[in-house]
């Protein structure tokens, strides 16, 4: 069996009680490997008809499935085209659970790496902004990565407080999800270094933590809107504990019923204050089913809906527009002049929301990176490849996932093409089975090859 703390051990038998056995065993089974499909990209049964893996549904998952970790799908092609994000299956369920839709304005306040964020912006499917906050700076880094393989372009990406981000988003979302820094006693069987830093004080220090950030999360709530907190922890204060100081001091906050599964398991009132509300929010324990410890609350704010909606932004001037016109006439579908906001010339394609009023906010981004304006020319990005189908553009070379020469692009190797393959020169799109990996140009027949090195594969 792991090595766990002692202390941890006895509070959780004192809560377990009978079942506490069957909890300890758990621990000596192996953890389970999952893969969630990107419906932004693609449907889960033409994921399943191209699948190379061997998948099996998770099933209170509908587009997550677990792998067998020998099939490595971190190095198949498709993993660089964005068909999937590699999930502990438990930390599916809270972005899984939360009714996202299009259009709607969106907030993951923790957001890095971003398992949770990539799912919530798949949901909103192109329509709607999706905020994906991080504290920590290089976590944030990541996060945008993810957002961009998984060709979300409608986010915006932020480096900021909580406190912060509630001054410039006031009653702003229509759904917020506070995946919160926690004990992570969940964890400990899939990472065993969280239960070698864990000690008794952990708990309480998070606890407070999370007092703060939900305090800031329900200012930015539109009324009528939703919160989803989530932790992966087993500690009562930083799960009904935080929920019970919510509905103590926050009484137009009204706690939802989730959708239920078999292996679910309801929150405790007596490890909160005692409100018998408490049972809505749902534990995850890994002897009741295939997956680590997690906690979850769906929260509604009550009162009115007031309207944050659009405003236009600024304008690229003449030159600008006729070298993006030059390039975007290879697009199938005409871009919205609107939205175009160009800095030091970097081109980007601006969220449908209001940002304009968003100065001196720390973001890595906002909206999606189209580009960059040189001399004379318009040089595409790689996360707007990321965030194109195959049929958005005119010129494309698609090689098929077993073409050596997919693999060899992923590693920034010039490629030589057929004739067949190079009707014409310039940019085109280079697509894995039909699915974008990112840009070339061609000259001849040969594919210069235009994958940022910093996405490049190195083995
Ligand atoms: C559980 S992790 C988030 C995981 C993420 N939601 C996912 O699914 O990939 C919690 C995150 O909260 C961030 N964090 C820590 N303190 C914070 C704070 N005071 N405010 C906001 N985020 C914080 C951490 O940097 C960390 O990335």
């Amino acid at each position: 069996m792991k090595q766990l703390p002692e202390k941890f051990l006895s509070r959780m038998e004192a809560m377990l009680g009978e079942e506490f056995p069957a909890f300890l065993q758990s621990y000596d089974f192996p953890r389970k490997f999952g893969l969630r499909v990107n419906t932004n990209k693609i449907s889960v049964e033409e994921f399943l008809k191209i699948s190379p893996f061997h998948l099996e549904p998770i099933p209170w998952i509908d587009n997550g499935f677990f792998y067998d970790e020998n099939d490595r799908p971190s190095r198949h092609p498709y993993y660089f085209a964005g068909l999937y994000y590699l999930q502990e299956p438990s930390a599916m369920t809270p972005a899984n659970r939360f009714s996202v839709n299009p259009g709607e304005y969106v907030l993951d306040l923790c957001a890095a790496p971003g398992g949770k964020a990539t799912e919530l912006g798949a949901k909103l499917q192109g329509n709607g902004f999706l905020v994906a906050n991080d504290i920590s700076n290089s976590r944030a880094k990541a996060l945008l990565r993810n957002l961009e393989l998984f060709g979300i372009k409608n986010s915006m990406v932020t480096n900021e407080t909580p406190a912060k981000l509630a001054k410039y988003f006031p009653e702003f979302f229509d759904k917020i999800l506070v995946d919160a820094p926690c004990s992570g006693e969940g964890m400990f069987r899939k990472d065993p270094d969280v239960a070698k830093t864990w000690d008794e004080t952990r708990p309480e220090f998070f606890g407070k933590l999370q007092r703060e950030i939900a305090t800031q999360a329900i200012s930015m709530l539109k009324p009528g809107g939703e919160l989803l907190y989530s932790t992966c922890t087993f500690s009562p204060i930083e799960n009904e504990g935080l929920i019970s100081f919510i509905l103590e001091n926050f009484p137009e906050i009204e706690l939802l019923t989730l959708d239920d599964y078999e292996g679910f398991t309801k929150g405790c009132p007596d490890w909160g204050n005692k409100d018998t509300r408490l049972k809505k929010c749902i534990r995850i324990f890994p002897h009741h089913m295939e997956g680590e410890g997690h906690f979850l609350a769906l929260m509604k704010k009550n009162g009115c809906s007031v309207s944050s909606r659009i405003t236009p932004t600024t304008k690229p001037d003449k030159t600008s527009k006729k070298l993006l016109d030059e390039f975007f006439k290879n697009m199938s579908q005409p871009l919205d002049f609107n939205r175009i906001d160009i800095r030091n010339e970097n081109v980007y394609y601006l969220p449908e929301a209001d940002t304009a009023s968003l100065k001196g906010i720390k973001f890595l981004r906002n909206g999606l990176f189209l580009g960059e304006l040189k001399k004379n020319r318009f040089e595409p990005s790689q996360p707007f490849a990321m965030s194109l189908q195959m049929e958005d553009f005119h010129n494309i070379v698609n090689l098929s996932s077993s073409d050596e020469r997919a693999m060899r692009y992923l590693k920034g190797e010039t490629l030589i093409l057929s004739e067949a393959e190079a009707p014409q020169k310039g940019w085109h799109l280079v697509c894995t089975d039909g699915f974008p990996l990112g840009w070339g140009k061609i000259v001849g027949t040969t594919l210069k090859n235009k994958y940022p090195a910093g996405w490049r594969l190195h083995y």
